[in-house]
Parts: C-alpha cells; sequence; structure tokens
C-alpha cells in the first residue's frame, strides 16, 4: 500500500478549546477514508488545516512524501486536494457550467491576465475548461443543469455540483465534508454510487459523514474523533464493535447526531 496522506499529530486550538488534540492518520492511495465522531468532535478542523484554511498549532501534513504548506488553501488545491463544504459554497448566482469552470482554472495557464486580454491561446484554453466542466457535471449526472443558475438547483444536485467543481481541480484527494446531509434516500444512494466510481477512477476519497450506514458501506476504514482525539481507526466491521466508539458515538449518545 502507498500512502497518499500522512496527518502528523496535528493539534488545534481555539482560545481555551483544543479542537484537535495530535490527530495521526495515514490515508492510502485509492482508498476512501472516512472520518466519525459526533458534533464538535473536530472533524471539520481537521479538514480547515488540511485545506489550508487554518493554521495548525502543531504537526504537520505529508502529501505524496513532502510537507504540504500550511495556511495556503490555493496551493494546497494546487497540490493535489480539494474539497467541498459541510454548508455548500457555490457561486449561487453563477450557472452549474460556471462553477465548474472556476473550479478548473486552477489548472489552466493563461490564469487571469490571459482572460482578460482574450488571446488566442487564452480562447483555446478556454474553449477546452468549457469543454472539460460540461464533462465533469456529465460525471456527476447533472449535465442537463449546465446552464442553470445554481441557486436554483435541487440540494441533492447542489452537493453533485459541489463535487463536479472540486474534481474539476483534478485532485488526487477529495475531501467530502458531509456530502450526504440533507439528502433523500435515493440521493444518497446515488452518492455511494458516485464515490465508488470517483475511487474507481484513481482518486482517493476522505469523507466526513454522519450517515452511518452510508460510511460503513463505502469506507475501507474509518477514523474517529471525540474531542479531537483520534479514538479509534480501523475497518468498519471493527470501528462498529469498538467499545470506546459506541460509548463516544455509535451507542446514539448524548452527543450523537
Ligand atoms: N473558527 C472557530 N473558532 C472557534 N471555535 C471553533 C472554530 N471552528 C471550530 N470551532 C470549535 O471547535 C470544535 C470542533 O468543531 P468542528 O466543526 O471541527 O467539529 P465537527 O466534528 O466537524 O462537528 P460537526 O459534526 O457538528 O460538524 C467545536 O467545539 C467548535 O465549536
Amino acid at each position: 500500500m502507498i500512502s497518499l496522506l500522512e496527518a502528523r499529530n496535528i493539534g488545534k486550538r481555539f482560545g481555551g478549546l483544543q479542537a484537535l488534540t495530535d490527530v495521526s492518520l495515514t490515508i492510502n492511495k485509492g482508498e476512501v477514508y472516512g472520518l466519525i465522531g459526533p458534533n464538535g468532535a473536530g472533524k471539520t478542523t481537521f479538514f480547515n488545516v488540511l485545506t489550508g484554511a487554518y493554521v495548525p498549532d502543531g504537526g504537520e501534513f505529508v502529501f505524496n512524501g513532502s510537507e504540504l504548506p500550511s495556511g495556503k488553501p490555493h496551493k494546497i488545491v494546487g497540490r493535489g486536494i480539494a474539497r467541498t463544504f459541510q454548508n455548500i459554497r457555490l457561486f449561487k448566482e453563477l450557472t452549474a457550467l460556471e462553477n465548474v469552470m472556476a473550479g478548473h482554472h486552477i489548472r489552466t495557464k493563461a490564469g487571469i491576465w490571459g482572460i482578460l486580454t482574450q488571446n488566442r491561446f487564452t480562447r483555446e484554453e478556454e474553449r477546452l475548461t468549457t469543454e472539460r466542466a460540461y464533462e465533469m457535471l456529465r460525471y456527476v449526472g447533472i449535465e442537463r443543469f449546465a446552464e442553470t443558475v445554481s441557486k436554483n438547483l435541487s440540494y441533492g444536485d447542489q452537493r453533485r455540483l459541489e463535487i463536479a467543481r472540486a474534481l474539476a481541480t483534478e485532485p488526487q484527494l477529495l475531501a467530502l465534508d458531509e456530502p450526504a446531509a440533507g439528502m433523500n434516500a435515493t440521493e444518497t444512494g446515488q452518492l455511494k454510487t458516485l464515490i465508488e466510481q470517483i475511487r474507481h477512477d484513481g482518486v482517493t476519497v476522505m469523507l466526513i459523514e454522519h450517515d452511518v450506514k452510508l460510511v460503513m458501506g463505502l469506507c475501507d476504514r474509518v477514523a474517529v474523533l471525540d474531542f479531537g482525539r483520534k479514538i479509534a481507526e480501523d475497518v468498519p466491521a471493527e470501528v462498529q464493535r469498538n467499545e470506546a466508539v459506541i460509548n463516544a458515538y455509535l451507542g446514539g449518545g448524548k452527543h450523537a447526531h
């Protein structure tokens, strides 16, 4: 097994609150890796330090054998890590197609100057970006909504669009923050199929999710956070019968979702 991401002793504090304490984990290439735990356990904070939204107070991330910069979201996307957000963050007034094109621009050479000056090279690149964006929409199953303003899409389709936009950055690791939140059973089933396809196509997936059935049915391994510490990491069957995990989360105790 080849490791893609290694988190080493990640710590993050917000004032008096220790949101993450010495979190270490390794994600292998080709895995679907779940991150679960009660509300406030630190899952989203982990994504935020990984993707550069926050700078960790301690520890480091090694990706593809070299250290990731901290607090540099754009650079981290460039290194091959893309994410979606718990609260959907699309450009609401832009069409689905435009949202995905915005994602792909990180991989184009022309950059903002090219776009402003509209030279021939840029026009060709724009054409390819548009083509690729359509391809991504098709991939997640919402090509028919390419010209729809994204705020008018159904909730499930907005979540798919976020995934398409993240995939347009051509990631090696796709970090999904509660992708099934607010989805009905049919949409969740389709999401599971989509994530399996993404993995099949060579993208490693890290997933925060409260839908335990989805997590256990989809993930190769699952890590459990509780009060900012990793309390377990194993294959789903083992995690489900881990006593500490049952007490903290799966048992439906006081801070389970
Ligand atoms: N920017 C911030 N400033 C202060 N406290 C924060 C900040 N972000 C998160 N926290 C706190 O850190 C802790 C961990 O929050 P986090 O959102 O990472 O939990 P979570 O496991 O993702 O929870 P949920 O399942 O509810 O999304 C919580 O107590 C939260 O209130």
